[in-house]
């Protein structure tokens, strides 16, 4: 036999048969060495090929026969033991080491089989495979092969689904998407029980046929195509999808510095460059060398962020990022006019008479301090039991809620706004941040542009920012065709500041617009509550403008606000420059625009080529309407079960603070105990609510607080106090959606039911049609090659075959785009603040932000052109970064590859 005669390309050791007495396989070679394609005649000793038990194989169709004393590299040829539950018998199947063994993997080896399956395998159940091909990949099975190649030319680098388990995930078997849940997660490894027939499968998370990655991989194929520059996108994918979503991260190894005993008890130290168990250099499989050389520690995937100090609950990253500073507590001059004893009377404008506030003179004070500088008196006090937070005016008079307080201004004609007040008693609004040192320090980066100054700090470096062309207002360039004439803008008559929903223009260009987001129903009571806004608006707001009749108080001018609240550019560790609070930012608080000059398409593509692409946001909000309204979300399985995080977040926030204040011993000036609950409900009946103000059925948003707000849409969607009972909470949700299959229901239903049952038919007539698998297994010494025609196992993939059918690739929507009316060449306008910009272009990204992004209307309505604006996602404590989701597409820029040092948890990876 000559050397490569072998007509086989694709070698099949494990059905070879070398698990009997592999040892006696080797020792009857007849002929041959190890060199490339050399073939060799083996001798079967077994009851297999009785009739002919000599056989000719190549070098890549057998494996030593003892484990390797070495640890076996990514990306080495092995066959190994498959261990199927369901067929409860091992048997050898050829492979590829896919991961080494570690603490996130257990010190298991993750391993790709030819046939499409993924398992993790202890050292001792892996033999190595004499020879392989200098690429490896060339010697699996062309339904592996592209896969695991693209998967050793990236690693360590992976995109990989983060999953939890009880969540549902679109999963692709056999060239068909099915609903398919959660089983378990286990390192890179995810059990996937399809609902269809009960079958159950251990999939790699990082195979295409988990529909959030194969989404997230079509997406940015479809940007890269485009040609685009990385830019953050308004409201883009991620905020449209709800936060406790399966999403995709990309995780970095760590396996060149990996020292461990293994299982085998041999130590071995990988560095240098990885030598797989063939003596090839792994320049074969090169993979990302900035990625790989990296010196900052990253996790490879989020659960090893578990066992990896610096990435585990408040981490080291986080101390890193900590601030050299401390929260102190304002003490105000104790000589300062208090609010008077409370006597029985008429409230009007006398009460406020010496006290008016003069915005003028307080300019640059913490909004939320103000009114104690009017005599005003903030007591937290105990209510049955709970706190709570009562204002008392300047007359002495007690007010309990925002409605109160609200009615309170406006028949003493105050100039106060409601948002200088706040009735969240976990917002400390004497505590300021202080910072302890730092090299350099600028006065105003704004130079005067702001309302209030923003101070710069360094405490890391003696770098300065670049220079920036500071302003506060969106500058349109060439080709920019921004009209902010008032005469386009439609107004309100409103002279109640715009309380009542009902009658302002301006609330119900806001109010209607919700028709166009999912659902299609409007939604009465979206949008500002007492000018705090406690969740995202993808529709859009429409503030009141310069057509209105309403003054500067009313509840729905809040964007359209200069700078109020106290922030500070600082210096990160990793991330260049950064914005943090200085003071409490109670949650849905206005924060500050994103304020560049507005490029066409067009400019910001050259300018992001020629200048970087970092300042740039997209304009997307025609684009991201338009998606919801074509149902965008459908090839997102909803999880119907989520409740708001914003809630769980500031939860977690508040915990925290009781922690803080316990500790600090320190007791807010203004706290009182005990004896004000009985005044709170003593409190005038000229400041209890109206039957208007109370509105039948639905409250209106005025009429409950955020908190209670949240609450509601909480207990609508079931709480999310812990992982225990979210399982509850999808298994009840199963239970509906089995009772939504059985009964008559409506048409989504209906459309849903018929959707399912075609698929279940599709996969019945699947299973039907292919043989059920065979067990092969080594005790029975029941070997089986192509050649004798046996039963394998049913072959599985790692990569999808077909792309869901609502994926949005290449999906047109079905009605003519808004913006084609603006004519033929109309793309999104971006702002780029690179140059030009205000305090918003510091904002840092992180995946688990604390600032969310909203389109707004203020001085044009033409939807090409929103205010960019952000607001406080959760309560935030003085001295925390803000940050929002970029919601960059990573692998849109070719050759770009940006790392994410947010530090969060739940951090993605890459932001590009
Ligand atoms: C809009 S700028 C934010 C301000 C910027 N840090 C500065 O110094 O001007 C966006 C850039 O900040 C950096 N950046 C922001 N968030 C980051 C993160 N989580 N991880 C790594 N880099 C980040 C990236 O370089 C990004 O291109």
């Amino acid at each position: 036999m000559s050397p490569g005669s072998s007509t086989e390309s694709y070698p099949a050791f494990a059905r070879i048969g070398l698990r009997e007495n592999p040892g006696k396989n080797l020792n009857q070679l007849s002929a041959g060495n190890l060199s490339l394609y050399n073939m060799y005649k083996v001798k079967f000793e077994s009851s297999y090929r009785k009739s002919n038990p000599v056989k000719q194989v190549t070098g890549k169709q057998m494996a030593y026969t003892t484990p390797s004393p070495v640890r076996f590299p990514v990306g080495t040829r092995v066959i190994a033991i498959f261990q199927d539950n369901d067929w409860s018998k091992e048997c050898y199947y050829s492979g590829v080491i896919a991961e080494p063994p570690k603490s996130m993997n257990k010190y298991r080896y993750l391993v790709f089989f030819d046939d499409g399956y993924a398992q993790y395998v202890s050292h001792e159940k892996i033999l190595l495979v004499c020879e392989c091909s200098r690429n490896v990949w060339e010697d699996i099975h062309p339904d592996s092969r592209e896969f695991i190649r693209k998967y050793l030319e990236q690693y360590p680098e992976r995109p990989m689904v983060k999953l939890q388990q009880g969540q549902i995930v679109k999963t692709e078997w056999n060239g068909k998407w099915w609903i398919a849940r959660v089983v378990e997660v286990d390192g890179s490894l995810v059990k996937m029980h399809f609902d269809a027939d009960g079958r159950t499968e251990w999939i790699y998370r990082g195979s295409t046929r988990l529909g959030p990655l194969y989404a997230e991989l079509a997406h940015a194929a479809a940007r890269k195509e485009q040609g685009t520059f990385s830019r953050h996108r308004g409201l883009g994918v991620a905020t449209l999808k709800k936060r406790n979503m399966p999403y995709v991260e990309y995780t970095r190894g760590t396996d060149g510095e990996e020292m461990r005993r293994d299982d085998s008890g041999v130590t071995i130290t990988l560095l240098g460059p990885v030598r797989d168990g063939h003596g090839h250099s792994s320049e074969s499989t090169p993979s990302r060398a900035v990625a790989k050389k990296s010196t900052t520690k990253r996790p490879d995937s989020i659960s090893d962020r578990s066992h990896d100090p610096q990435y585990s609950g408040s981490s080291t990253v986080e101390k890193s990022q900590q601030p050299q500073g401390r929260v102190e507590f304002l003490q105000l001059n104790s000589s300062r006019r208090r609010p008077k004893t409370f006597e029985p009377h008429q409230c009007g404008a006398s009460c406020l008479t010496g006290t008016e506030y003069d915005p003028k003179a307080m300019k640059g004070e913490n909004p939320l301090v103000i009114p104690m500088l009017c005599s005003w008196e903030r007591q937290v006090s105990r209510c049955r039991g709970k706190r709570v937070v009562i204002y008392r005016a300047p007359c002495g008079r007690r007010l309990r809620n925002m409605e109160e307080l609200h009615r309170y201004l406006r028949v003493t004609k105050s100039n106060m706004a409601v948002d200088l007040f706040d009735f969240d008693f976990w917002v400390h609004c004497f505590a300021e941040f202080v910072l302890e040192r730092g090299f350099s320090n600028i006065k105003d980066l704004s130079y005067g542009a702001e309302h209030v100054p923003v101070p710069c700090v360094n405490c890391v470096d003696h770098s300065l920012p670049d220079y920036v062309s500071y302003s506060t207002k969106r500058e349109p360039t060439d080709g920019v065709d921004l009209n902010l004439d008032p005469e386009f803008l439609t107004g309100c008559d409103c002279t109640d500041d715009c309380q009542d929903r009902d009658k302002c223009a301006c609330w119900q260009l806001t109010i209607q617009g919700t028709a166009y987001g999912p659902g299609g129903v409007v939604d009465p009571t979206v949008g500002y509550i007492y000018r705090r806004l406690p969740e995202p608006v993808m529709t859009g707001i429409y503030e009141c403008n310069a057509r209105c009749k309403c003054s500067n108080t009313c509840l729905n001018r809040v964007a359209q606000q200069p700078l109020q609240i106290k922030l500070q550019v600082f210096k990160t560790e990793n991330r260049g420059w950064g914005i943090r609070c200085l003071n409490d930012i109670p949650q849905g608080g206005f924060i500050c625009i994103y304020a560049g000059r507005l490029l066409t398409e067009q400019g910001a593509n050259e300018g992001g080529k020629n200048y970087g692409d970092e300042y740039l946001a997209e304009l997307d909000y025609i684009e991201v309407v338009e998606k919801l309204k074509e149902g965008y979300e459908s090839d997102v399985v909803e999880d119907d079960s989520d409740s708001p995080s914003e809630e769980r977040g500031s939860c977690e926030v508040r915990r925290s603070r009781v922690i803080e204040q316990a500790d600090s011993g320190l007791s807010e000036e203004e706290e009182e105990e005990g004896e004000t609950s009985q005044e709170a409900r003593d409190s005038d009946e000229d400041f209890t609510l109206q039957p208007w103000e109370k509105g039948k059925g639905t409250p209106l948003p005025e009429q409950c607080s955020i908190r209670t707000r949240l609450r509601n849409r909480a207990s609508r969607h079931g709480s999310e106090d812990s992982q225990h009972e979210h399982r509850d909470r999808d298994r009840d949700r199963d239970r509906d959606r089995d009772r939504d299959r059985d009964r008559d229901g409506d048409s989504g239903r209906e459309r849903d039911r018929e959707g399912e049952k075609e698929s279940d038919k599709g996969y019945n007539e699947e299973k039907s049609r292919r043989k059920a698998p065979r067990s092969v297994s080594s005790s029975d010494h029941n070997y089986s090659d192509d050649e004798d025609n046996e039963q394998l196992r049913l072959p599985s993939r790692f990569a999808a075959v077909s792309e869901p059918k609502e994926s949005d690739k290449n999906k047109k929507p079905k009605n003519r785009s808004v913006r084609e009316f603006f004519g033929n060449d109309e793309y999104c306008y971006i702002m780029d603040a690179k140059n030009n910009g205000n305090i918003g272009r510091y904002l840092n990204h992180s995946c688990s932000p604390n600032v969310f992004v909203q389109n707004v209307f203020v001085d044009t309505h033409d939807l090409r052109f929103p205010w960019v604006a952000f607001f406080a996602l959760t309560y935030i404590h003085a001295g925390t970064e803000l940050t929002w989701d970029y919601n960059y597409d990573v692998g849109s820029v070719p050759g770009k590859v940006l790392h994410c040092y947010c530090g969060s948890n739940d951090c993605r990876g890459r932001l590009l």
